[in-house]
């Protein structure tokens, strides 16, 4: 019996305008109907836009859409072309984060490329931390960035720092010197401003005075700001590149070496330096030493290119090649480290890693898979434009990877028990995937007390409702008949539904619909339903900041929701889906995931212990309202 409950409940389909999991001619003729609703409508409105309004309406429930190749966007666009501009047989990439805070959605974008790209053509990616502002970095973030990258399933072939070249780095400022190609500047802010054409930037651009300084009195100065005999800003190293007659700003005489403002020590290499290279100077030269074959980077830095080009071709033999691509930025959330952190300060979110987050170990802990983060990017595919994501379209694409990778259980978020009179307690062998037999089976017990959600049940019954009622019968998940309810109790002093009493119906007509349930004795959960953080699409453009734009309903906790045990071989069996950056031993609470049947995806989270299972909300099974 129980391969035949299976059977017939693999055929059932879920309704994503109402939730309820029904049977396919049930859906169709749901759709059908829907369908005429929807063209009665348009034909109400003109001819034209009947026509319109005919064609979604009358498309099947759900299109099966074509798994993408993950390598589709190294073999064609805008990386197959970079390729082409340089076909290295030894590409050798980097990825070069700077160490000053966690890393976002976006970075997982660079992430892909710098490490895809190297691995499609048999090259290999260094990660490269660019740690040359001591005043922002700490340790804790490199410990987090690196975790996040073998998370994601890549492997660098080195980690190194900029930090790693500083004395090679000074002396080759030194030779610039000597090639009367840098100088030693004293001048203020305002002062470079009205060098580089002032505010507007159209006055006639020149140099200071300090440009003209002999070598030896450079030399001294640059010596001098290495001991500490310049105050913190009051002295920098400027290349003399050609800020008269050149139009990219880059090449105004930019900055090579600074003296920080607090002297923080660095983490690495203490307090052994009083001056520290620019990301002008320092990037392109430490590309070059590590014989990076393609620098790849966003494309706010196509001005810095002839930078990069020009210093290089100055000092170092090595030649890397920078392209430049578009940014990956989602609408409807913030990234910005600094605005986090004022997120996490004012307490509206529990930490860098708050599932309502951006930031790729909140992602990590709401349960999304490092798999569908990269098959994510590379739908999106890469071009030299900034993608603005909204989204719901970032939770279409998780949702997609989860419908096909992770097993079914019920889970039950507010649970009511339905006492069924005649029911006789039996084991039953449920698969954990209606489409795939690989993912295995679990045990269930069909009890005579069961738990059903309280939204499954109504006091009252009408004509177009089709879960549980006085009266009314309804299918549950696996059970061998439909219940009908025959009686309920309520509780006095809340007048809250307390039980529910009810019969199979053996001889009735096939329900219309399922519901999910539990068995008496079911493990408790704590489940978490996060909604959107903020309430409009642009939250850093609302008046007076994203912080008036916050949705107060983003976080719904359902203490006693309540979960059947093959959780626990779920659990058991985690990652799900097995992925290269989640290999057994390396797995956290996050690669345990499943769908709730008719409710979301969820996994587990970090703040759960021996005894208390918290779940996440990964993403709903549908399209969400916008209300949590
Ligand atoms: N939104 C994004 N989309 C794609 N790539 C990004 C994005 N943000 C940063 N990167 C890239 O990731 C790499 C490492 O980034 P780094 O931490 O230095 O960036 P950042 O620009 O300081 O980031 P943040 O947005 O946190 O200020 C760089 O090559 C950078 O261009
Ligand atoms: N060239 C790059 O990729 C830039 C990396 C650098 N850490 C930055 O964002 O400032």
């Amino acid at each position: 019996m129980a391969d035949a409950v299976a059977e017939s409940v693999a055929k059932l389909q879920l309704d994503e305008e109402t939730g309820e999991m029904v049977s396919k001619s049930e859906l169709k003729k749901r759709m059908q109907k829907r369908a005429k609703k929807a063209a009665k409508t348009a034909a109400a409105a003109s001819s034209v836009q009947q026509e319109k309004a005919n064609k979604p309406a009358s498309k099947p429930a759900k299109v099966e859409e074509p798994t993408l190749d993950p390598d589709a966007m190294f073999k064609l666009g805008f990386l197959a072309d970079v390729y082409k501009l340089r076909p290295s047989k030894d590409v050798v990439t980097r990825f070069p984060p700077e160490p000053n805070g966690y890393l976002h959605l976006g970075h997982s974008k660079a992430i892909a490329i710098n490490f895809g790209f190297a691995r499609y053509h048999g090259g290999k990616t260094i990660l490269r931390f660019d740690d040359t502002n001591p005043d922002a970095e700490k340790e804790e973030y490199f410990i987090a960035i690196e975790e996040t990258i073998r998370w994601l399933g890549f492997t660098p072939s080195k980690i190194t720092y900029a930090s790693d070249n500083y004395q090679r780095m000074y002396d080759l400022a030194e030779k610039m010197i000597k090639m009367e190609k840098a100088y030693v500047c004293h001048c203020n802010e305002a002062e470079t401003k009205l060098q580089r054409g002032g505010e507007e930037g159209s006055s006639p651009r020149y140099r200071c005075e300090h440009a003209n300084q002999d070598v030896e009195t450079n030399l001294k100065k640059f010596r001098g700001m290495r001991d500490g005999e310049y105050a913190p800003q009051t002295a920098w190293l400027r290349m003399k590149q050609d800020i008269i007659n050149n139009p990219n700003p880059q090449m105004w005489d930019i900055a090579a070496y600074r003296i920080p403002k607090d002297q923080e020590p660095h983490f690495r290499t203490g307090t052994k330096w009083r001056v520290y290279p620019t990301y002008d100077f320092a990037h392109c030269l430490c590309d070059s030493f590590e014989g990076i074959t393609h620098s790849l980077c966003t494309t706010e830095f196509i001005m810095s290119r002839e930078s990069y080009e020009w210093l290089n071709e100055l000092l170092v033999e090595f030649q890397p090649m920078q392209r430049e691509y578009g940014r990956l930025n989602l609408s409807g959330t913030i990234m910005s480290k600094r605005g986090l952190r004022s997120l996490i300060e004012n307490k509206i979110v529990r930490g860098w890693d708050d599932p309502r987050l951006y930031t790729l170990k909140a992602i990590r802990r709401r349960g999304i898979p490092p798999g569908a983060l990269l098959s994510f990017i590379s739908e999106l595919g890469v071009t030299t434009s900034t993608s603005v994501i909204d989204i719901k379209r970032f939770e279409q694409s998780i949702r997609r990877y989860l419908e096909r990778t992770v097993p079914r259980l019920m889970v039950v978020l507010d649970p009511v028990p339905v006492v069924i009179e005649d029911a006789e307690e039996q084991d039953v062998d449920v698969p954990f995937s209606p489409k795939d037999p690989s993912m295995g089976s679990h045990k269930l017990r069909l009890t005579k007390t069961v738990y059903i959600d309280r939204s499954d049940f109504r006091e009252v019954d009408s004509k177009d409702y089709f879960r549980l009622a006085p009266g009314k019968t309804v299918g549950l998940l696996q059970m061998p008949y439909p219940i009908k309810a025959v009686s309920f109790t309520k509780d006095e002093t809340t007048g809250a539904v307390q039980e529910i009493r009810a019969v199979f119906d053996k001889e009735g007509k096939r329900p219309k619909t399922y519901i999910q349930w539990v068995p008496e004795g079911s493990p408790t959960a704590e489940v978490r339903i996060h909604a959107r953080l903020f309430k409009s699409d642009q939250p850093a453009s609302v008046p007076g900041g994203f912080m008036n734009d916050i949705n107060p309903d983003s976080e719904t906790i359902w203490p006693n929701a309540m979960i059947e045990t093959g959780f626990y071989e779920v659990k058991r069996r985690a990652p799900w889906p097995e992925a290269e950056g989640e290999k057994a031993g390396e797995v956290g609470p996050e690669s345990v995931r499943f769908q709730g049947i008719r409710v979301a995806y969820f996994a587990l989270d970090s703040d759960s212990t021996e005894d208390k299972i918290v779940l996440n909300r990964i993403v709903g099974l549908k399209e969400d309202s916008g209300k949590s």
